[in-house]
């Protein structure tokens, strides 16, 4: 099945914060889609959620971050876990610069869930059906928090 021919780019801009204690970048979230493909500059600021502790993405020349989302957590029923992350606001005088193109299936009404050869009596669904226009819906509809939408689907 094919799930990632809608692709969306986003660019985000993180300008020096004089008190970076008292915000943040981007709070913490999963991406709704299937793939993120993310290229970042020099500044650090990215972390991923490593059981309760949260980890340094450090900025490697060259280097791509690819991030599993959401919808590839429910149709692989939990084989592959969706990764939390966060941007801390940005303590140094550069700016933060990271571009994302987010991978996700182009079939809005069609219906999504855990893929059926991955379930048998034994494995049996962990999410309910949805479409992929009634999810992101609920996506642009909530904050960002955490993993709340496959929370929302799981049964
Ligand atoms: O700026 C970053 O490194 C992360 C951006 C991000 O998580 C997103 O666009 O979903
Ligand atoms: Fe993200």
């Amino acid at each position: 099945m094919s799930c990632l021919e809608a692709r969306i780019m986003a660019s985000h801009y993180y300008p020096y914060c004089p008190q970076p204690e008292l915000t943040a970048g981007l709070t913490s979230h999963s991406d709704p889609g299937v793939l993120t493909v993310l290229v970042q500059n020099e500044i650090p600021g990215l972390q991923v959620k490593v059981g309760e502790e949260w980890l340094d993405v450090e900025p490697v020349e060259g280097a791509i971050v690819i991030n599993i989302g959401d919808i590839l957590q429910i149709m692989s029923n939990d084989r592959y876990i969706s990764v939390e992350h966060r941007v801390l606001a940005n303590p140094c005088k550069e700016p933060r610069v990271s571009v994302a193109v987010f991978f996700n299936p182009s079939l809005r009404d069609k219906m999504f869930g855990p893929l059926s050869e991955l379930l048998s009596d034994a494995k049996p669904a962990h999410y309910q059906q949805f479409t992929f226009a009634e999810y992101m819906k609920r996506f642009f509809s909530k904050e960002l928090d955490g993993k709340t939408l496959t929370n929302y689907y799981r049964l």
